[in-house]
């Protein structure tokens, strides 16, 4: 396992991310009252957990995790991330430093110019970024199959795999505290599927999944969304109970 993929301290693992009460409403439609798209969210997720985030589409998966990296306003509750002995607030913080401690990773990098090596440029001029230590981006994507000479070529040369990977080693390399990823191996095959597991095994997610079959591989605990606003969070059921309940 490679250093960027351990995680400090291991022993009695305590709370990196806290939520507390976080609440969104659906966007209104024709000034109709909008309901909720969640409601009173709380958990806290431990150091080195992954926490697998489930249900079905259009459900609020992706908003929750922008919510919590404030990339999305929500109406109420608190997030929270341990830095050294407690807890600090996004506004505490300021919200560049929160988004890079607090990282949310899109499924797919959003249409960019220039190249993979472009963007690392563009991260690395980050005030935030300036003071942190980085792990080298191309040696982590290297372990997922994506050869050096990739991070040379246009964004629109690469395949979505190739896109998805790249975009992810950049997001590890920044060592963020939490990780929110959004479906992170949705464009991937089952082998490299299973590099990318294996490296993100140790770090502290939220991790959007559709899967069954890798929740129950990457998640000790599935935070479940409903269509009515409500959630539940329960621990994620092992293979052989999944087996046994069928
Ligand atoms: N800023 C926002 N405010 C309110 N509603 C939003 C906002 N952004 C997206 N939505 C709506 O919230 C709903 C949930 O979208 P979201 O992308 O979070 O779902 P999802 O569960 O991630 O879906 P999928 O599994 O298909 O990716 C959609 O109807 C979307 O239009």
């Amino acid at each position: 396992m490679n250093s960027y993929g351990a995680v400090a301290g291991t022993g009695g693992a305590h709370g990196v991310l806290s939520v507390k009460e976080l609440t969104k409403r659906r966007e209104e439609v024709n000034g109709e009252t909008a309901d909720y798209l969640f409601y009173d969210v709380s958990f806290e997720l431990l150091e080195g957990e992954i926490l697998a985030v489930r249900g079905p589409s259009g459900v609020g998966k992706t908003t929750i995790l922008r919510c919590i990296a404030q990339l999305t306003q929500s109406e109420a509750g608190v997030c929270m991330v341990r830095l050294g002995d407690s807890y600090t607030t996004p506004t505490e913080l300021g919200v560049p430093q929160w988004r890079a401690d607090v990282m949310y990773v899109p499924q797919r990098p959003a249409q960019m110019a220039g190249t993979p090596l472009d963007l690392i440029d563009m991260v690395n001029s980050f005030k935030v970024q300036a003071a942190r230590e980085h792990y080298d981006p191309v040696e982590i994507a290297e372990d997922w199959g994506v050869t050096p000479d990739l991070w040379e070529k246009k964004w629109p040369e690469l395949s979505g795999g190739e896109q998805q990977r790249i975009a992810l080693a950049v997001a590890l390399s920044c060592d963020p505290k939490v990780l929110l990823l959004d479906e992170p191996t949705s464009a991937l095959d089952p082998h490299t599927t299973q590099l990318v597991e294996d490296t993100l095994a140790t770090r502290t997610c939220l991790w959007i999944t559709h899967s069954e079959a890798q929740e129950r591989r990457v998640a000790t605990r599935t935070l479940s969304m409903h269509p009515d606003g409500s959630y539940s969070i329960a621990p994620t059921a092992s293979a052989s109970t999944a087996a046994s309940s069928m």
